[in-house]
């Protein structure tokens, strides 16, 4: 599957300015931080106490809930869904498409975290299932999209990116016309289309990548911020922009090293106000 980026319509002038991203970034976190919308997680067992904590301090309610017992129940009075393969096993898998028609048939929006998308034919068969559940978003990184959109070149090391967002910008363009889905790629600069408009955002540190779980809790912010009616392409690009400004501020509170990163970035989460983001938020080409 292969497009031409450069195919891609020019980005409305408002969406590529910064101001208005500032602007839109802010309205829409006061907004969550107001509604404090549930987001129901099936997230894998490294995530799920990142995701939990990086939900709370942007202002959300978590709840990590997986038996396909419940989840149906569940997803049917929760905001938003996110759906994560990380640790992948076929009851989990059975649950995670329940809870994805569920959410489809109630038009509750859902994130597909697909991760280690491409690595076994496990991952790709439920990556199939989930698809066909027309998730709200798909955010991974460059490998993971690839691998999802069918593309050539993805080159994985496990559950981690071997590619740039740059070298799976046409395969997302292509996978969110092909699934309708906004497609989020994430790296030393992250991507989000709708595969008409396209925003590239250059935030975020790269002790990132030195923190299990960086990636998954994205996902679930996304989620966050696609709770309630909702543009799911403004939601997502407010919710990375976030995301990233936190990271990027984070950096300069820690010691250089991981551990004391990924405090600094919690805290940073629950911090972060709309004028931060509009002030430092990098769009780039
Ligand atoms: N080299 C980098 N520089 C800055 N931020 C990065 C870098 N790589 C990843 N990030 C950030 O780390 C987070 C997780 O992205 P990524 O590592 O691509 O996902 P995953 O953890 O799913 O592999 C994102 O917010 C992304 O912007
Ligand atoms: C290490 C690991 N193994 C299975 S899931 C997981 C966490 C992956 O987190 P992320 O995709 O955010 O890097
Ligand atoms: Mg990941």
């Amino acid at each position: 599957m292969t497009t031409d980026p450069t195919s891609i319509p020019a980005i409305p002038a408002a969406a590529s300015d910064v101001a208005a991203i500032g602007a839109d970034v802010g309205r829409r976190l006061a907004a969550l931080r107001l509604a404090r919308p549930l987001v129901h997680n099936i997230t894998n067992y490294v995530a799920m106490d990142l995701s939990a904590n990086v939900l709370l301090a942007i202002g959300a309610s978590p709840a990590m809930v997986h038996a396909i017992e419940e989840v149906e129940e569940f997803v049917a009075f929760s905001g938003a869904l996110v759906i994560n393969i990380g640790t992948l096993s076929a009851p989990w898998i059975d649950a995670m498409v329940a809870a994805a028609a569920a959410a489809r048939r109630k038009g509750i929006p859902w994130v597909l975290d697909p991760v280690g998308a491409g690595a076994t034919t496990l991952r790709d068969r439920a990556v199939a299932r989930l698809m066909a559940e027309k998730p709200t978003v798909v955010r991974g990184n460059a490998s993971e999209i690839l691998a999802v959109a069918g593309a050539a070149g993805a080159a994985a090391k496990g559950v981690d990116s071997g590619n740039s967002s740059d070298e799976a910008r046409a395969a997302a363009v292509a996978l969110a016309r092909a699934s309708g889905a906004v497609v989020v790629v994430t790296g030393a600069v992250d991507v989000i289309t709708d595969g008409t408009r396209l925003v590239a955002l250059a935030d975020g540190d790269p002790l990132m990548t030195r923190v299990t779980a960086t990636g998954c809790a994205l996902s679930a912010v996304v989620a966050a911020f696609l709770a309630g009616p909702s543009d799911a392409f403004a939601a997502a690009v407010a919710a990375v922009a976030v995301y990233g400004v936190a990271g990027r501020l984070a950096a300069f509170d820690a010691d250089g090293g991981p551990a004391t990163f990924r405090t600094a970035f919690v805290d940073r989460l629950a911090r972060i106000g709309a004028e931060e983001v509009a002030f430092a938020v990098t769009v780039v080409p």
